[in-house]
């Protein structure tokens, strides 16, 4: 079984992954940490992130079993991550290695932006996840002073209207929900009533299928 979870900047979809993936027993692979992980390779490095040679070689050298999530999740190469990721030859080479991952017997739960449309088109169960802008905004913040960080709200809030903006806007491969997905939009639920919806989704999706 494959489930493939989209949505823009910090909707829960990773944490609805999570969840998902632990009670189906299923394994995971947050994509994002895919680009995030080229983007950290760049900044390293002193390369600008347009600049296409570097990061593609940067994308050839990521190992799904070497991803660092404390490193790589720091809010500031999130915008770094969605500029490199507009490099087609980029998303080519990261998309090839998580279809490698979706092929795992065991059954895979994939979590990013073009899991739905692009990386796993004929994925069981498709969720698009949602929130409002603000309310992002609100659990970023909360994430980001949780670990000790400081931020400011509408600057937050900023920086994810031209992520989503930038994400939704690219060429290749741009965030939005597939044909078939469900949308889960959460702005009014917490983490136990959207991962007990989802639950509902997939569940029925499951009983519609083993029918068929
Ligand atoms: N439904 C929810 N209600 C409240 N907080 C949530 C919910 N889903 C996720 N969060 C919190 O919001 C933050 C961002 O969630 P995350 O799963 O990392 O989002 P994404 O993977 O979409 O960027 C985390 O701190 C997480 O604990
Ligand atoms: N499948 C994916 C996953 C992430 N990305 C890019 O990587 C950036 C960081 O993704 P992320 O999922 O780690 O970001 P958050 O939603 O956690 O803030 C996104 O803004 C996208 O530009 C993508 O293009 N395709």
């Amino acid at each position: 079984m494959i489930i493939a979870i989209d949505g823009p900047a910090a909707s829960g979809k990773g944490t609805l992954a999570r969840r998902i993936a632990d009670y189906y027993h299923l394994a995971l692979l947050d994509t994002g940490l895919t680009y995030r992980a080229v983007a950290y390779e760049m900044l390293q490095r002193g390369w600008p992130l347009d600049d296409e040679a570097h990061a593609i070689a940067a994308a050839r050298q990521v190992d799904l079993g070497a991803l660092d999530r404390e490193t790589l999740s720091a809010h500031e190469i999130a915008d770094a991550a969605s500029k490199v990721a507009v490099i087609p030859e980029v998303r080519r080479i990261l998309v090839e290695k998580q279809r490698a991952f979706a092929r795992n017997p065991a059954g895979a739960v994939l979590d990013g932006r073009d899991i739905g449309t692009v990386v796993c088109p004929d994925a069981d169960v498709k969720l698009y996840v949602t929130a409002s802008a603000e309310v992002r905004a609100g659990r970023r913040l909360r994430d980001i002073e949780s670990r000790g960080g400081r931020a400011d709200f509408a600057e937050i809030l900023a920086d994810i209207v031209h992520r989503d903006e930038r994400d939704m806007g690219r060429a290749d491969s741009p965030l939005k929900p597939a044909a078939d997905a469900h949308l889960l939009d959460t702005s009014e639920m917490g983490i136990e009533a959207a991962f007990l919806a989802a639950k509902a989704i997939v569940d029925d999706a499951l009983a519609k299928r083993d029918k068929a």
